[in-house]
């Protein structure tokens, strides 16, 4: 008879959003399941790993607590979350595994762990457990303040090392835009309006998971166990953002607490300058951008953009299709049936495109805005090449270039 496959839930959320709590109700009303529990830190004094020992009620003789400390499943630790998960399944002892992140660890590369073969190890943890459901747990109560500060978590010293130059609202959005089931915690710390503001704008941001309001972690053990929510192709496109590029255009949406989105489009490229005046300008109304740019000082190359409260990303994503050689540019378009039914004729797929979600958004002025930044007839006569051009030459963060906040 073939073994079934173990199943796991993996906890992300940043720091003291409440993942230690959840685990620990969720252990306290388990219903005689056999869990293992991963607890992972940063740091080598795993204090995690004693709270759920002291409140997750787990049996000593039949359960067991494994901490894997001193760094992050994510990056540096995981050969040793891949080793640990093996153990664990072939002892063939649990129903169940429950993973919970550090507060600065990402969901997608855990994710990746149990859906890819390790060539390195040699291990394939696909054959032998089921990654059944991520969860990413929002402190309701710090969410704007941690979205705005502007920090890193160096800043905060809460980096995973010295290189690690993340921005804490970069890491809230790659916790947000990839899980299945999204947990709004300390919801007795908000007000009931600013609740429903803080929901509708998860919902744009992550439209797919199932969003759970908690209160000290009290859900229902089945919201995040057992779930089959899991499944790595649509968790990659659930971000708001994703859903929103894809729609057709002019689709109309109801507006509720001025939460709204739209998208961007124009067939014409900026004048660098104009542009980066008005980014330096950023209309603090809009949450979350998304897209690519089309420079006419970089005719030859797609800029990718993104944006997350204060942290402004830029950089160069790739050739243009219009810009490769003839003959390869003809095989792709041969190839690609999508790029060939939205070639332009003359830019070929040259656009700006660029999706906005936000609160209160004066979309009408966004676009006129955005307009005047486009080449004028005029320029558009001119050699594009000697635009003065104040974007960085690499991916990068226009904030630490350009002293934006
Ligand atoms: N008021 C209130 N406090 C909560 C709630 N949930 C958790 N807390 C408290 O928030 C603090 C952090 O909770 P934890 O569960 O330790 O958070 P965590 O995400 O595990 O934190 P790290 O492991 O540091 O990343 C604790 O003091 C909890 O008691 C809640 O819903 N409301």
């Amino acid at each position: 008879m073939m073994k079934s496959k173990i199943p796991v839930t993996v906890l992300s959320g940043y720091l003291g959003s409440g993942k230690t709590t959840i685990l620990n109700h969720v252990l306290n009303n388990r219903q005689g399941l056999k869990v293992a529990v991963i607890v992972n830190d940063l740091s080598e004094v795993n204090i995690d790993a004693d709270l759920i020992r002291d409140g997750g009620g787990l049996s000593r003789t039949n359960e067991e607590l494994i901490e894997i400390s001193n760094g992050c499943i994510c990056c540096t630790l995981r050969e040793d979350l891949l080793r640990e998960v093996q153990r664990l399944a072939k002892e063939n002892r649990f129903d169940y595994i429950l993973i919970e992140s550090t507060g600065v660890g990402e969901p997608i590369p855990v994710a990746q762990t149990f859906t890819y073969i390790d060539e390195e190890q040699g291990i394939d943890l696909s054959e032998l457990c089921r990654l059944d459901c991520m969860v990413t747990v929002v402190d309701a109560y710090r969410f704007w303040t941690d979205f705005s500060s502007g920090e890193t978590l160096l800043d905060r010293g809460q980096a995973v090392g010295d290189d690690d130059t993340r921005d804490v609202v970069d890491l809230l959005i790659d916790q947000i835009e990839f899980c299945d089931v999204l947990i709004m915690n300390k919801c007795d710390m908000v007000a009931p309006d600013e609740l429903e503001e803080l929901e509708g704008v998860l919902r744009k941001l992550q439209p797919r998971a199932k969003l759970i309001r908690a209160i000290k972690g009290q859900i229902e053990p089945a919201d995040i166990l057992n779930t089959r929510l899991f499944d790595f192709d649509a968790a990659s496109t659930s971000a708001g953002w994703m859903k929103e590029m894809e729609k057709p255009a002019h689709t109309p949406e109801t507006e509720e607490y001025g939460i709204a989105s739209f998208v961007y489009e124009r067939v014409e490229p900026f004048h660098p300058e104009r542009l980066m005046t008005w980014m330096e300008e950023w209309p603090v109304e809009i949450v979350r951008a998304k897209g690519m740019m089309w420079l006419a000082s970089r005719n030859d190359f797609a800029q990718s953009f993104s944006q997350a409260g204060p942290s402004i990303q830029f950089g160069p994503a790739g050739y243009w299709v219009a810009a490769l050689p003839e003959a390869e540019r003809a095989e792709l378009l041969q190839e690609d049936k999508e790029l060939s039914k939205q070639w332009d004729p003359i830019s070929g797929d040259r656009i700006n495109k660029v999706v906005f979600i936000g609160i209160e958004m004066n979309k009408e002025q966004i676009i006129a805005s955005l307009d005047g930044c486009l080449l004028t007839d005029n320029e558009k006569q001119q050699d594009w090449t000697r635009f003065a051009d104040p974007f960085p030459n690499s991916a990068s963060e226009l904030k630490e270039v350009f002293n934006l906040t």
